[in-house]
């Protein structure tokens, strides 16, 4: 049956990132024969500015109706000074919490042609192969009570809650022990609970939970600690989980040990499978419309959707290998372009991905 995909493009260098993901998408059902159509959607700054609503009831029904999401990124300085729930932002976080896509799996993962495109020492990049499985529709970035107020001395205070409860903590749990046992076996789960209630009762779950899970190794780490050990020693860990806002955090700074944040997708899964797809990184309104955006990560993006969603893993190794071996033939953006590799646009970089997807 032929398996509908929504695009949604979003803002800043979003569009540009996702015409290339769209031509990996086109070319498998072109001439691999993936049985899929896909529609457009707004979302974001650009469905704000259409139906002055960041995630229109249209976009989230053709959301529902859909088997994979394909998201761009959304964002930018413009509409900043909107009130919070117009903000682009909110349209991304409706999104995910209206389809439940609680389990945000981002892998870091080093192509070894990239080893001297990181900043840290080859050493103690090679080889590296982490994923974290991040907690994606609760915590601090949806507690309630949220805002700001006026204190007892009529100073302004900001205010939110970081809150989670036992069940949204067990079924992330469940995700990342089964996402060990199926890797290196070994889980870390990242915490701050020698301060925090919320991640206190986080790690006294995630304990109950690995009961059921023996055969793999658990330990725990503080956040501040994890933060560290990420830079100092990456490939000392294998799955690490953690809540919504840590996990956005420490993914960035994983993203960096790969070369670029341009170079780390991400899938966000509900209960049934049904995932939407996206680069971990945003808009980059710093280098929208210049044809500079490294589209690998939203390329990327679309393996897992083969993998996780679509029930195609053998094309989601085929965009894989096929980013390998643009990468052997020296081809880089900007962001991981340095001396002896040819430099490429967006455009560039993704048609040369179609190429290599032909052979
Ligand atoms: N998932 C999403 O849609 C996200 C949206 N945002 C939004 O994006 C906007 C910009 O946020 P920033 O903090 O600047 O984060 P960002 O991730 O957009 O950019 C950080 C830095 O990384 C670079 N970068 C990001 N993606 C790249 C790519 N594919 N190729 C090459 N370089 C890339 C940017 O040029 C910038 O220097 C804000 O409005 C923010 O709220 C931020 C993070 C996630
Ligand atoms: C802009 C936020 C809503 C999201 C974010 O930074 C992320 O998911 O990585
Ligand atoms: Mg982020």
């Amino acid at each position: 049956m032929t398996q509908q995909i929504l695009v949604l493009p979003g803002d800043g260098i979003g569009p540009e990132i996702v015409t290339e993901a769209v031509k990996v998408l086109d070319a498998l059902r072109d001439r691999h024969g993936l049985d899929i159509t896909t529609v457009e959607g707004l979302v974001g700054g650009a469905a704000y500015e259409a139906e002055g609503h960041p995630l229109p009831e249209e976009t989230l029904q053709m959301a529902r109706e859909s088997n994979a999401v394909l998201l761009g990124a959304v964002g930018g300085p413009q509409w900043e000074a909107l009130d919070r729930p117009l903000r682009p932002e909110q349209g991304l976080l409706g999104l995910r919490s209206e389809l439940e896509l609680f389990a945000n799996l981002r892998p870091a993962i080093l192509y070894p042609q990239l080893a001297e495109a990181s900043t840290l020492k080859p050493e103690v990049v090679a080889g590296l192969d982490i994923i974290i499985v991040r907690e994606l529709t609760g915590g601090i970035y949806f507690g309630q009570p949220r805002g700001v107020r006026t204190n007892a001395a009529g100073e302004r205070e900001g205010y939110n809650t970081f809150v989670y409860s036992e069940s949204e903590i067990r079924r992330i749990g469940r995700v990342a022990f089964e996402t060990a046992r199926r890797r290196g076996g070994r889980l870390c789960s990242v915490d701050k609970a020698n301060v925090l209630e919320a991640t206190e009762l986080w790690r006294q779950v995630i304990t109950e939970l690995h009961a059921e899970y023996p055969d793999v190794e658990l330990s725990h780490m503080y956040v501040d600690n994890a933060a560290m050990q990420l830079v100092r020693e990456p490939k000392q860990f294998d799955v690490v989980v953690t809540s919504n806002m840590f996990g956005d955090i420490l993914s960035d700074a994983a993203a960096q040990l790969t070369g670029s944040i341009g170079m780390l997708p991400s899938a966000s899964l509900n209960a049934d499978g049904t995932g939407m797809y996206e680069p971990i990184h945003g808009s980059a309104p710093d280098i929208a419309g210049q044809g500079a955006a490294n589209p690998l990560a939203t390329i990327l993006s679309v393996a897992m959707m083969l993998r996780h969603s679509l029930g195609a893993p053998a094309l989601a190794d085929a965009v894989e290998a096929a980013v390998g071996r643009v990468l052997d033939g020296g081809l880089r953006t900007p962001d991981i372009h340095y001396a002896g590799t040819t430099r490429a646009t967006t455009a560039e970089m993704g048609d040369a991905v179609v190429a290599e997807l032909k052979q």
